[in-house]
């Protein structure tokens, strides 16, 4: 799935027949150092943080040692997955078998609500968890050298990088015009403006001292939040989440299904995040972990980048009840009562649809019959399922109206590779995630209208 362009590891001989090298230029002739010992920054960044990790009692050994295997993974400093760039990631450098822990970090340098707690005395004891973290992550980049963390801080992508859709700018946003995705970006950036302004009235203002104004600004709160939500897990066992260094250097696949557990080691009580793995993996495979099933849309809200292969892709279709419909007043007040609203939302997958959809359209295209007899979670008769899949294809057909560019024009832009290239890579998730929910919405319609043909069609469970 994703490619390892450079892995700064010793790569396994292979078998075979060899080539000759072409002889080595004399490292007296070069300039300055000799080329094979220069190390880039990201491989200096990437070494600086395993002696750190080592150093606070993690085991990356690249030996096997008295009793115990060597560490099976290693940082890759680039990989890429579908053509794109994925920043770090881990890399087995030896065969890794289903079900072994893969790492133990410890929880010295993880961070959690409790340790910004006992950290910066100042803040709250019932501080939301987010902030708390937040507010560690922002006071610790502000110290640079003198920070704890600072071989951490310098591995997280560079600002420029992290590019979730709440932090794109409302031109950058236009590329996704007609996309629900606008929506959601722009109502998770209001809550998050919102978070900071009563965080700012309520924590920092009243202790300048400790919380400086041109430290905690909104450039910082937005920078922290979007690596929260792009590399934060969720302690299951704990109910809580917390920034594992390390283990956040995993890039996400759907199809994973690794999962983590907190350990405490019996006679020195120490406490250690570990990973286990679902599936084996080959020696240079990369080792992944899901973020959960999530759709296209939430990967670039939160995480800033998108995948093709995603099973849990969808879009968010909109219906609504007709207000030109007689029975409006009765069937309005049934929703308000049910609190569900006479508009809903509901997610459509490329191969399926819920079944709530389908029985709030149900109710919404129901006669006075049906209204008073009827069970909208069963099918009741065929004109109202016929009415139901009309609706529905008229949704996604006012849905796909509203992008101003159509699916074949997407698809040009993303076959002209050499053009496509040449996009910035906003431009290039945003064509991709377009293109991607309007094949969704065409499929849907593609279904329904096949389906609507047969004799016996209804909408069923085996659907969902
Ligand atoms: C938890 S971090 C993983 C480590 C990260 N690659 C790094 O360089 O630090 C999550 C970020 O990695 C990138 N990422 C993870 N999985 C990806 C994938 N399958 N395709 C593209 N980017 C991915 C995204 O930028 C995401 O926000």
């Amino acid at each position: 799935m994703a490619f390892i362009k450079s892995i700064g590891l010793p790569r396994q001989k292979p078998g075979g027949p060899t080539c000759r090298r072409r002889p080595r230029v004399p490292s007296m002739q070069l300039p300055g150092p000799r080329l094979e010992n220069r190390k880039s920054p990201l491989a200096i960044e990437s070494e600086t943080l395993v002696s750190w990790l080592e150093e606070n009692g993690m085991y990356l050994s690249k030996e096997a040692t008295w009793g115990r295997p060597r560490h099976p993974m290693g940082v890759a400093n680039e990989t890429t997955d579908e053509g794109e760039s994925s920043g770090r990631g881990l890399v087995a450098v030896k065969g890794i078998v289903q079900g072994e822990p893969l790492f133990e970090v410890p929880f010295e340098v993880v961070l959690t609500k409790q340790r910004a707690l006992e950290e910066i005395p100042e803040l709250p004891e019932d501080v939301n968890e987010y902030i708390a973290i937040a507010t560690l992550l922002i006071q610790e980049r502000s110290r640079g050298d003198a920070s704890f963390w600072k071989p951490y801080l310098d591995v997280l992508p560079k600002d420029e990088d992290i590019i979730p859709l709440f932090r794109w700018s409302e031109d950058d946003m236009l590329l996704l015009q007609g996309s629900p995705c606008q929506a959601a970006a722009r109502s998770l950036r209001g809550k998050l403006v919102s978070e900071f302004a009563t965080a700012e009235e309520t924590i920092y203002a009243p202790n300048r001292r400790k919380f400086p104004d041109d430290v905690f600004t909104w450039d910082q709160w937005e920078w922290a939040f979007a690596i929260l939500f792009s590399r934060a897990i969720m302690l299951t066992a704990e109910q809580r989440i917390a920034l594992v260094p390390y283990a956040d250097l995993l890039n996400h696949n759907p199809f994973c299904s690794t999962y983590i557990d907190v350990q405490e080691k019996q006679l020195t009580g120490k406490r250690f995040v570990t990973l286990y793995t679902d599936r084996p993996y080959a020696q240079m495979d990369q080792v992944f972990v899901t973020y959960g099933p999530k759709s296209n849309g939430d990967l670039l809200l939160l995480y800033g980048f998108i995948t093709d292969r995603n099973p849990y892709d969808s879009v968010e279709l909109v219906v609504a009840l007709s207000d030109e419909d007689e029975l409006f007043e009765r069937k309005k007040k049934y929703l308000d009562e049910s609190g569900v609203g006479t508009t809903a939302t509901f997610p459509l997958y490329s191969d399926r649809y819920p079944m709530e959809l389908i029985e709030f359209l149900r109710f919404c295209v129901a006669g006075e019959d049906e209204l008073d007899n009827g069970d909208f979670g069963d099918f009741m008769n065929e004109d109202n399922e016929t009415l139901v899949a009309k609706t529905l294809i008229s949704a996604c057909q006012d849905a796909l109206a509203a992008y101003p560019q159509s699916r074949e024009e997407d698809d040009k832009l993303i076959a002209d590779r050499s053009m496509y290239k040449m996009f910035a890579q906003k431009q290039r998730w945003a064509i991709r995630q377009r293109r991607a929910e309007k094949r969704i919405l065409e499929r849907t319609i593609a279904n329904i209208e096949r389906e609507i043909t047969d004799p016996t069609f209804m909408f069923t469970e085996s659907k969902e």
